[in-house]
């Protein structure tokens, strides 16, 4: 359809690149989300945070197909989940534990996260190959591209998990807890990066237990509590609810600290 002027019609451009409606998991026969709402927009940080065990992590995972829900729907990029392909658009970077190839080398790795952009049995394109070095670059890994994942550090391990992503060139970057056993110095690199692609219009969804440098980029909060969505709004409201003024009348009612169970928001 074309409007009067020529124009193509391309849709609500600040339509959610994601939206959880309603959405329930049971695992192991006990229910872990119970009706969670969400949604994130173009160049959108959202946190997400909560205390161990209130389904941060499987909230992610059902939001990317990788558990089933028992109720309620997902969209990314307006398509219903069971019917989306376009896992080129979606970067992923999962907690570390659970992603650790043995024997991979670090470039390997990384190149992985361009699959969803090469047709099969064709080599790396210039692109591929770009994509790649600019994430092992970004994440100050390029000397180590040659590597066997298994012989470098923990932290180094996590920033080859977020090259991987950020070689996908992602319009939705997914991350679980990206920045634990980083140092100080690269989670700065990784706010950077972060930072460049936000402003360049991706939408990031991150899990954190210690908002820390990243804070600065995000938008909203959304805590988790009990497979729940306990609080949603801008991290210094959710700040203000966690640590009100004592001399001021007016502050919304104080939510109990243990919600967050350790959560560091500033
Ligand atoms: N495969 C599974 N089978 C049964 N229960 C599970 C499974 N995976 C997770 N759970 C349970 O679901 C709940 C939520 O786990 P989840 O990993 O989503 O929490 P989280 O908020 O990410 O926690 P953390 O901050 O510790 O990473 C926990 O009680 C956990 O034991």
């Amino acid at each position: 359809m074309l409007l009067g002027d020529g124009a193509p019609v391309t849709g609500d451009a600040s339509a959610p690149v994601l939206r959880a409606s309603d959405v329930s998991v049971e695992l192991g026969g006990l229910p872990v989300l119970r009706g969670v709402d969400l949604a994130v927009r173009p160049g959108e940080v959202v946190a997400l945070l909560g205390g161990n065990g209130s389904g941060k992590s499987t909230l992610v995972r059902a939001l990317l197909g990788l558990v089933p829900l028992t109720r309620g729907s997902v969209e990314l990029f307006g398509t219903p989940l069971r019917r989306f392909r376009s896992w080129g658009d979606v970067g992923y970077v999962p907690q570390r534990s659970a992603a650790a190839p043995a024997g991979a080398k670090v470039r390997e790795v990384v190149a992985s996260g361009r699959l969803a952009h090469r047709r099969p049995f064709v080599p790396p394109r210039a692109a591929d190959r770009a994509a790649v070095a600019a994430a092992l670059a970004a994440v100050d890994l390029t000397e180590r591209a040659g590597d066997d994942l298994g012989v470098l550090s923990g932290g180094q391990q996590q920033r080859v998990l977020i090259a991987r992503a950020l070689a996908t060139e992602p319009r939705l970057l997914v991350l679980d807890e990206p920045t634990a056993g980083v140092d100080l110095a690269h989670q700065e690199v990784l706010t950077q990066v972060l930072a460049d692609l936000v402003a360049a219009g991706t939408a990031v969804l991150v899990v954190l237990h210690d908002v820390g440098s990243l804070g600065a980029l995000v938008d909203r909060g959304v805590v988790l509590r009990e497979g729940r969505v306990a609080l949603d709004g801008p991290l210094a409201s959710l700040e203000a609810r966690l640590h009100p003024p004592g001399h001021e009348h007016h502050e919304p009612e104080p939510v109990d600290p243990h919600w967050l169970d350790g959560t560091v928001i500033r």
